[in-house]
């Protein structure tokens, strides 16, 4: 007799996400990068605001180390911590060297408002809900980066030894970064294990809100979307 498998819930926070994790990859940014062909200098936009992203979200990681029930959850929760502070900021800090840019000035970026209404986001929520709903909302960025990393890869991988980017692609279509969202996967799926439809929505629209986010962020970057009416601080 054939054993009826159920569809877990990642499975259907894919499906649902899907048309705009689609757009996030063939944003022209994101193919910019794919193809080698993206301005240094928008580049080195991305590295400066990516680098004061991953200053927040790597806090998501401590916070669920903090709300975990377990042992086991709170050593991959800080595994995961390491991991971004070390391997994935790593690779923004050497690509920085190379492009003259200080660590001092990668960490005294100023947000953008999309960036820090994003990072905020999440960690209002992380704060304020359920381990299940930060893991809902820091999923995307895992996952989707994963995605990306791997579509990229398949793509240019004929043309990735002359690519600038092409550390950027390796990272982030590596298995030790997709062991790391991979765990998150199943950890949304144990903890929304005969949850009731009325918690899932709740995940759902955080996993779609940060998606969206992705997509904001990128177009963010390739607009460079500051603050409007700058102002000084006074000395
Ligand atoms: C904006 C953004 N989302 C996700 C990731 C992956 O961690 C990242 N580096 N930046």
């Amino acid at each position: 007799m054939e054993s009826i498998q159920t569809e877990r819930f990642t499975d259907r926070l894919y499906r649902n996400v899907e048309p705009i994790w689609s757009k996030n990859f063939h944003h022209s940014f994101v193919q910019g990068i794919g193809r080698g062909t993206l301005e240094r200098e928008l580049f080195s936009y991305y590295l400066k605001q990516d680098y004061v992203y991953l200053i927040e979200y790597s806090k998501l990681f401590a916070i669920g180390a903090q709300k975990a029930t377990s042992i086991e959850v709170m050593k991959q929760f800080s595994v995961l911590l390491h991991e971004t502070l070390h391997f994935e900021m790593d690779v923004h800090r050497s690509y920085a060297k190379s492009f003259g840019i200080s660590e001092e000035e990668l960490e005294q970026s100023e947000p953008t408002p999309i960036n820090l209404a994003y990072t905020n986001y999440m960690l209002n929520v992380a704060h304020n809900g359920t381990l299940a709903e930060l893991v809902s909302c820091l999923l995307p960025c895992a996952w989707d980066y994963w995605e990306i990393g791997k579509k990229l890869y398949s793509n240019y991988h004929n043309e990735l030894e002359t690519n600038p980017y092409k550390n950027w692609i390796k990272a982030y279509s590596s298995d030790e970064f997709g062991a790391l969202a991979k765990w998150l996967i199943q950890l949304m799926d144990e903890l929304t294990f005969e949850k009731p439809e009325r918690e899932l929505t709740i995940l759902e629209n955080h996993f779609q809100t940060t998606s969206r986010f992705e997509f904001l962020f990128w177009e963010m970057l390739l607009n460079q979307e500051e603050w409007p009416l700058q102002v000084q601080n006074m000395v």
